[in-house]
């Protein structure tokens, strides 16, 4: 790292967060108003120095933001910044509406999107260059004596920069000269590597006299890369999204963006107490923005620290840093350990452990647990996402296993089909209960549902509530199906995986069958199984 950088300070560096504006750009993507609300708050949680809340008099959406924010943000850490563009060509800058609308979304500072690659002026603004400069003078200067904080994106920067490399740094210096408090070089066709972003960098600075900031989009796998080496290489103000939505592929991710500069390049650009808010953080935005969380982002994935392999996992039980580039919880998040066909004793032992479970001394059950599982995967089961089942397994092999529920005589299910078009499913469980005295009970149970499964479910249920009253409070939450190696027709393996809930936790277990129902009988079981032993325990 250069000595520029380790000489950064906090309060000199901004992270500039455009979720609300860029990020909303992505497809798909469509905030309410308190949507975007609630968005500003959580990004204001993880320490951003500015959040862009989008363009107001462009959307009213985003007018309406800026509007209830004045009364209903309260911000911690960071300044709320409105999102336009430099007066339009040929038009007095008091007499433009959009600009007028920034002054009027009263934010602290203005963020202004300038054209800074000839080809752009001279194309779509269908202007001159000279006259583009006086339009980010202006319209700079105009905000400047509202009182307003200014940063300058200079749009296509770095195509610009290789056709006419004079005219992006005049776009700079008009800006820095107008009182542009900050320069930000955008890719934005998102088409540049590390080292040319690092190289114009250099360049840039050794050119300009103002402090510069960086934006790149995403095109080429590279904006998180792209942004850091502009770091490296000077720039003082980073630009993201969460989750790195945005345009096309998506911008530099926020979540990466602070990870990276805080944690490898020691720059804390965010308090401290801010950095284990990211995996939360990350999670809650992809709720509001309705996008299933990426399980595999670099530090705030549900797996970026999940290890599978088995010599990984042998490695860790001596020092998780073996196998980890971080601390988990520096970011918020949790090493997790898969046990799966890939699994070795060591993985089983740490799984072991992150249950609770004890497994010191009891080196051939772990030795069992190994074999059964890959046995098990081998035909279509899979414990990596299925927690409870795999600690059911792991307890049958210990000498203290917990004794089965009931025991099994038969179930049937029925579908019916009625004339007019209703569909009903009856379940008939039949099962025994040890009783304290050894003797046992015959209970037979039936069920309706909407489904086999669930009048299943209902059926094995109330056979087994009188015993276990605490599965009065469990249900299912979500049931999920794989069809394994068709083996043509509708001849397949099935696996189903179930999620339940008793209402403060949730768990998951598999079953795996070629019939369907049986697959699910088989997870069904392991879910009231682990809810009654985790009642008692
Ligand atoms: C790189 C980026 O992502 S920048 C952010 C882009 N975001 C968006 O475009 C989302 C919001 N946009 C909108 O709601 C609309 O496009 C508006 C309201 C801004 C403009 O709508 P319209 O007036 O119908 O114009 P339209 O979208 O067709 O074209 C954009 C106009 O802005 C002009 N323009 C583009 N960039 C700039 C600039 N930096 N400075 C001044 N004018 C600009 C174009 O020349 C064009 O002008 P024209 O209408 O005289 O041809
Ligand atoms: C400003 C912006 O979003 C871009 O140039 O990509």
């Amino acid at each position: 790292m250069s000595a520029d950088v380790t000489a950064a300070s906090t309060s000199s560096f901004h992270v500039f967060d455009t979720t609300l504006r860029d990020g909303a750009q992505r497809e798909g993507v469509s905030f309410s108003v308190a949507d975007k609300l609630a968005v500003a708050r959580l990004l204001d949680d993880i320490g951003v120095g500015f959040i862009e809340g989008g363009w107001p008099g462009a959307l009213p959406k985003d007018t309406e933001f800026f509007a209830r924010a004045r009364t209903e943000l309260k911000l911690r850490h960071a300044q709320l910044v409105a999102f336009g563009a430099t007066r339009k060509a040929g038009v007095r800058v008091e007499d433009d509406a959009q600009v007028r609308a920034l002054l009027d979304a009263e934010t602290p500072v203005v963020c202004l999107v300038a054209k800074s690659h000839v080809r752009h002026v001279r194309e779509a603004l269908r202007t001159t260059p000279e006259e583009n400069l006086a339009m980010v003078a202006d319209t700079v200067t105009f905000l400047v004596g509202h009182g307003r904080r200014v940063f300058l994106d200079c749009e296509h920067f770095f195509d610009g920069y290789a056709a006419d490399p004079d005219y992006g740094v005049r776009v700079l210096e008009t800006a820095f000269a107008a009182g542009a408090e900050v320069g930000v070089l955008c890719d934005t066709n998102g088409g540049m590597l590390p080292m040319g972003v690092g190289r114009v960098v250099a360049d840039v600075r050794a050119r300009t006299t103002g402090t510069l900031g960086i934006h790149c989009q995403d095109d080429t796998g590279c904006a998180v890369a792209n942004s850091l080496a502009a770091v490296e290489a000077g720039v003082r103000h980073v630009q993201g999204t969460a989750n790195g939505y945005g345009e096309r592929a998506g911008n530099a991710d926020t979540f990466a963006l602070i990870g990276n500069l805080v944690t490898k390049m020691g720059l804390p650009v965010v308090p401290a107490e801010c950095l284990p808010e990211l995996q939360r953080v990350s999670h809650a935005i992809a709720e509001l923005a309705n996008i299933a969380p990426d399980e595999h982002q670099p530090f705030v994935g549900a797996s970026a620290f999940a290890h599978k392999a088995g010599l990984h996992a042998s490695a860790i039980k001596v020092s998780p840093e073996l196998y980890n580039h971080l601390d988990p919880a520096v970011v918020g998040n949790d090493m997790r350990i898969l046990v799966t066909e890939m699994a070795g004793r060591a993985s089983v032992e740490l799984k072991g452990r992150e249950l609770g479970i004890e497994l010191a001394g009891q080196g051939d059950a772990v030795g069992r647990v190994v074999d059964k599982v890959k046995v098990l995967e081998a035909d279509g089961w899979s414990f990596e996402a299925a927690d409870a089942s795999f600690e059911l397994l792991l307890r049958g092999q210990l000498p203290d296993a917990p004794p089965p529920l009931f025991e099994l005589e038969s179930y049937k299910t029925s579908v019916e089909h009625w004339g007019n078009g209703v569909v009903v499913s009856e379940a008939t469980v039949k099962v025994h209960l040890l009783n304290e005295d050894g003797t046992r009970e015959r209970v037979i149970s039936t069920g309706e549902g909407n489904g086999p499964v669930n009048a299943l479910d209902n059926a094995l249920r109330q056979a087994l509530v009188g015993r276990y009253p605490q599965l009065a409070d469990v249900s299912l939450a979500d049931y999920k199906v794989r069809i394994l190696g068709w083996k043509g027709g509708t001849s397949a393996t099935t696996r189903v995986l179930i999620d339940t809930t008793d209402g403060v936790g949730e768990w998951t277990t598999v079953g795996v069958h070629s019939n369907i129902v049986e697959a699910s009988w088989h997870a069904l079981v392991d879910a009231l199984t682990y809810a009654v032993l985790h009642r008692r325990r």
